[in-house]
């Protein structure tokens, strides 16, 4: 997270660290609790990753030195990416990752909701959270980050990304002047935003044109749009 600061304890209470276990274990993505066994993230993560035996998700932490071999972690039993993934920068980076066992929710880690059809314009705040860069070249943070963003119009990102097609199944947001953004590391995390006093999980950080740049919003998985399947894919 560029332009950001740390989070509290519990601020934040469905964001999950992602973390790969192969010669070495570090932090991949973000991931956000939706059901008791189930955890949101971007299919790009999970790109060339699709052994469920190398992941280990964390839940209820601020701190990734928190982490240590008494941590609760969950391990994963499913993984199932959008069928009409390809890349993030063409959408549909959205995937379901189901839990090895059911998790007992508390202030640390519980879920926040999905969005409905129209409620994306009527938030009254957006925040993007992770332990993600906070500069370009930078490293994983240590303390979870977040910063307030705004939604941009999918016309005005549009103009932003004149290389790229800016679909009605992503969502923008971000400064004009920049500064505030995700980053390497944030993917996957939550775009949490806030109506009336409840928080919904409006967007998957997915990609962007660098970090925190003018005129460079961050794209978004509309999770709006993917509701149908989210429901239809945790039966
Ligand atoms: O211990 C480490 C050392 S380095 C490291 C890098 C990354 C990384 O690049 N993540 C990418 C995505 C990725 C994940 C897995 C494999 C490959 C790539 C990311 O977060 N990408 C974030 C994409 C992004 C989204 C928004 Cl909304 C705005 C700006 C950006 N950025 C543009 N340029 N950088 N960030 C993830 C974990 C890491 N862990």
């Amino acid at each position: 997270i560029v332009g950001g600061m740390n989070a509290f304890p519990a601020e934040w209470p469905w964001q999950v660290s992602l973390h790969v276990k192969l010669s070495t274990q570090s932090h991949m993505c973000g991931g956000s609790i939706i059901r008791d066994q189930w955890i949101l993230t971007a299919a790009h993560c999970t790109e060339d990753l699709l052994i469920t035996q190398v992941w280990r998700i964390y839940s209820g932490i601020l701190k990734q030195s928190e982490i240590n071999e008494n941590t609760s972690v969950f391990k994963v039993q499913e993984i199932i990416v959008h069928p009409k993934y390809v890349a993030s920068e063409q959408g549909y980076d959205i995937a379901l990752m189901k839990l090895d066992r059911p998790m007992n929710f508390s202030a640390l880690q519980q879920p926040l909701c999905l969005p409905s059809e129209e409620i994306n314009t009527k938030y009254d705040e957006c925040w993007v959270t992770g332990w993600g860069y906070t500069k370009e070249t930078g490293q994983i943070e240590d303390t979870l980050q977040k910063v307030k963003i705004p939604l941009i119009s999918n016309e005005e990102c549009q103009n932003q990304y004149q290389d790229y097609r800016i679909t009605e199944k992503m969502l923008c947001a971000g400064y004009a002047e920049g500064a505030r953004d995700a980053c390497k590391g944030d993917s996957g995390g939550p775009l949490s935003c806030k109506y009336q006093n409840k928080w919904y999980l409006a967007g998957i950080t997915s990609w962007g044109e660098g970090c925190a740049r003018p005129g460079q919003p961050g794209v978004y998985t509309n999770v709006a749009e993917f509701v149908g399947w989210i429901l239809e894919n945790t039966l």
